[in-house]
């Protein structure tokens, strides 16, 4: 589905930086939809948002301002289409627009003009923004795809619930209001989930086993310890060490890891990770930004971030991370400057704060965790854990897998 931001009727504080961070987040067209508000804020609005992505807009109001910023999207609501006359829509085609406008009865889209590049079709469902702006559509509604030949955009109470019923009904799209603006300083952070939700997640193990070295164990003998136990999610975490003197054992640890059919993440080195093609990597919050990794390393690697607070676990939404370790559980000496300890209370109060706001994704509970954490860590709504001493320091590490699986199914 194609995710289109239709902006707040009225101007917001801050809008124009908001706007240029959904655009660098990736939203490809915004819907500038002022109906009340005077030319020469628009144009104000306009001005601050960043040149290279004016491209991006569609013009409902104020047309007269798109070539001055370079705007190719003209939209027309309903009333204005049938104000002009038919002819316009070729002619304005012949000058390069992208035009696009709103219907409010699927009955429409048999006579609309296929000049239109794409239509907004609804309301869909009950609007979020709009009280008393009730769906028109059945909940069985499908789109008859002979009546027009581009694209049909769902609007009207779309949010991460209904998306997936929208394409069912064979939307192309959905324009996102209330979703995103209901709070205007989560919009970003709405987007990004939003958009997170339209692909494919990867798949993220419940057990992460975070090897380490003693004086009596290298990180590739804590590695064959937790793969022989039965470990299949295991994340190389070297420290104090230059990125020549990681690649190595994170080539022998590819090595091992593929023996035993297990995925191997690199801890703090993307380019590490890059160049033994390891299944993910994992970036604390001094690493490398999210973003800057994932334009390093591209899409097939999953990216993990850690977080710590709440604002982390936003920002890691935002960066579009596939999971999230939060931490720390508790104390632990496998790990120096630990962050403030969170704790059961931390981790049910941030498991609420994430289901209020609608936000999912895997979130791996980690620091001092042991077996017999994992049922009130999971009963917080926690995904998965990681691990290191609890394994290593093992009596029977086969016997603790053992148990640790039995906790976490
Ligand atoms: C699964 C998981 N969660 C958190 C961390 C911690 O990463 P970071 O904050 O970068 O600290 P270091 O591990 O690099 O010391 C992690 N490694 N894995
Ligand atoms: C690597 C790491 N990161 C943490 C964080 O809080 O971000 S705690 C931690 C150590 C995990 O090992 P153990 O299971 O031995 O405590
Ligand atoms: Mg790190």
């Amino acid at each position: 589905m194609e995710l289109i931001v239709i902006t707040h009727p009225e101007m917001l504080p801050g809008e124009a930086g908001i706007i240029n961070q959904l655009f660098q987040s990736g939203l490809a067209r915004l819907h500038l939809r002022k109906p009340d508000v005077p030319k020469e804020v628009v144009q104000d609005l306009l001005e601050n948002i960043t040149p290279a992505f004016r491209n991006r807009i569609a013009l409902h109001q104020h047309h007269e301002l798109a070539d001055a910023f370079g705007i190719t999207g003209l939209h027309f609501t309903e009333r204005a289409r049938l104000d002009v006359a038919p002819e316009t829509w070729s002619a304005l085609k012949s000058r390069a627009y992208t035009l696009s406008t709103s219907l409010h009865d699927p009955a429409q889209l048999e006579t609309l003009s296929h000049d239109f590049d794409y239509a907004f079709l609804g309301p869909v469902f009950d609007s979020i923004s709009k009280v008393g702006y009730a769906a028109k559509l059945p909940s069985d509604f499908k789109l008859n795809p002979f009546t027009f030949p581009n694209k049909v955009i769902a609007l009207g109470g779309m949010d991460a619930e209904n998306l997936g019923l929208a394409s069912q009904m064979g939307f192309a799209g959905a324009a996102l209001l209330g979703a995103i603006w209901q709070n205007p300083e989560q919009a970003v952070t709405r987007f990004a989930h939003l958009k997170s939700l339209q692909v494919e997640r990867p798949f993220v193990d419940r057990l992460h086993f975070i090897s380490n070295e003693t004086p009596d164990m290298s990180h590739i003998d804590s590695i064959r310890l937790a793969l022989e136990a039965g470990c299949r999610w295991i994340q190389l975490r070297v420290k104090h060490r230059p990125e020549a003197e990681v690649l190595p054992i994170a080539w022998e640890a590819t090595r091992l890891c593929d023996a035993y059919g297990a995925r191997l993440i690199i801890n703090d080195f993307p380019r590490v990770a890059l160049a033994v093609q390891a299944y993910g990597l994992h970036l604390g919050l001094t690493d490398m930004p999210v973003p800057e990794a994932r334009a390093l390393v591209g899409n097939k690697i999953v990216v993990g971030g850690t977080a710590n607070s709440w604002e982390d676990i936003e920002l890691r939404i935002r960066e579009g991370a596939d999971y999230i370790g939060l931490g720390p559980f508790r104390f632990t000496s496998t790990k120096e400057n630990l962050s403030p300890i969170l704790g059961v209370e931390g981790y049910a109060a941030l498991m609420q704060k994430m289901a209020d706001a609608g936000f999912s994704k895997p979130i791996i509970a980690i620091g001092g965790v042991t077996p017999a954490d994992i049922p009130i860590i999971r009963s917080t709504g926690i995904y998965g854990v990681a691990m290191s001493a609890a394994l290593t320091g093992a009596t029977d590490p086969a016997e603790t897998f053992y148990e640790i699986q039995q906790a976490l199914c």
